[in-house]
């Protein structure tokens, strides 16, 4: 069961979330040329992720660093884990993608910027990261932030990670996927919670911590239509996935997958971004904070 009492924890961690980190983020990714998960910028964001995620845990003997190789392309899937103080075998996921590109002829010197897809993701999972490593947040259960390779060639480096985990019967208790979390396609709408290859009861869940902690945002949903991203690698596994998204269909972001994916297309502002970084510190809290 799903519940929201850990107020104390959660609302103070709340004014600590920066938009001005969420916005460097997004800016020092998509300055790569392209972040294509066969080409060497791919493969030294990845690297970089991984040096960037390492430089944050210094010192921490609860959190492990890794790159999680994959067989078929040299573009590495980066994984924090934060581990539990009271169930370690408990886990629960914040993941993105690290991967960009601009549509199957991408190639090395291809300009695929990928500021909304998905910088803007990773952004905003890794200012949650920064903020409760900031605050020195220890959770009960197991916290795992995860950038995956290969998001855009078929969810191929989450269903590599999924598949895995599933083999080794490791427990997921909750997903959260976050891409695209920057342009505010419609301004009437903050969040918008996809509803197929998705998890029900946790999509309520998710709502729920939404009118808790963020009462000031329009909380929407929409179908993806087919297995628009990473939470369907999770949900394939019988594992539960949420994916709030930045928009509803109608005013999706038609720049991805070209070269103006950029952060000049959202003002320069990050203001969206920081309400999924919000969103995601309420789901990592509420959920890794509960112990059986
Ligand atoms: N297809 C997805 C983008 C995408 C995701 C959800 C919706 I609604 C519209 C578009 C993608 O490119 N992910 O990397
Ligand atoms: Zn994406
Ligand atoms: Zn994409």
């Amino acid at each position: 069961s799903y519940a929201i009492d850990n107020q104390s924890t959660v609302t103070p961690l709340l004014t600590q979330v920066q938009e001005s980190q969420v916005l460097s983020t997004i800016q020092k990714l998509s300055d790569y040329q392209n972040r294509f998960y066969k080409t060497s910028h791919g493969t030294a964001a990845s690297n970089d992720l991984f040096n960037t995620w390492k430089q944050m845990a210094a010192g921490r003997t609860d959190i492990t660093v890794s790159q999680f190789a994959h067989k078929k392309w040299p573009q590495k899937s980066v994984i924090l884990s934060i581990k539990g103080t009271h169930a370690p075998d408990e886990i629960v996921v914040i993941g993105g993608h690290l991967d960009s590109t601009v549509g199957f002829l991408t190639g090395e010197n291809s300009r695929a910027p990928g500021a909304d897809d998905d910088a803007s993701g990773i952004a905003s999972l890794q200012e949650v990261m920064r903020v409760l490593l900031a605050s020195n947040y220890k959770p009960k259960r197991t916290l795992q932030f995860m950038g995956y390779a290969a998001e855009e060639v078929g969810l191929l480096g989450s269903d590599a990670i999924a598949a895995k985990y599933k083999k080794q019967g490791k427990k997921v208790v909750g997903v959260m996927q976050l891409d695209m979390t920057n342009y505010q396609g419609q301004p009437t709408s903050d969040i918008t919670l996809i509803t197929d290859y998705t998890n029900a009861a946790q999509n309520n869940f998710v709502k729920a911590l939404a009118t808790a902690y963020l009462p000031e945002l329009t909380v929407t949903q929409d179908a993806c239509g087919y297995a628009c991203s990473d939470h369907a690698s999770w949900t394939k596994r019988g594992y539960a996935a949420s994916f709030p998204f930045e928009s509803s269909l109608a005013a999706d972001n038609k720049l991805i997958h070209t070269p103006n994916d950029t952060l000049a297309k959202s003002n320069n502002s990050a203001a969206h971004a920081v309400k999924f970084a919000k969103l995601g510190l309420t789901f990592a809290v509420e959920l890794a904070s509960d112990a059986p």
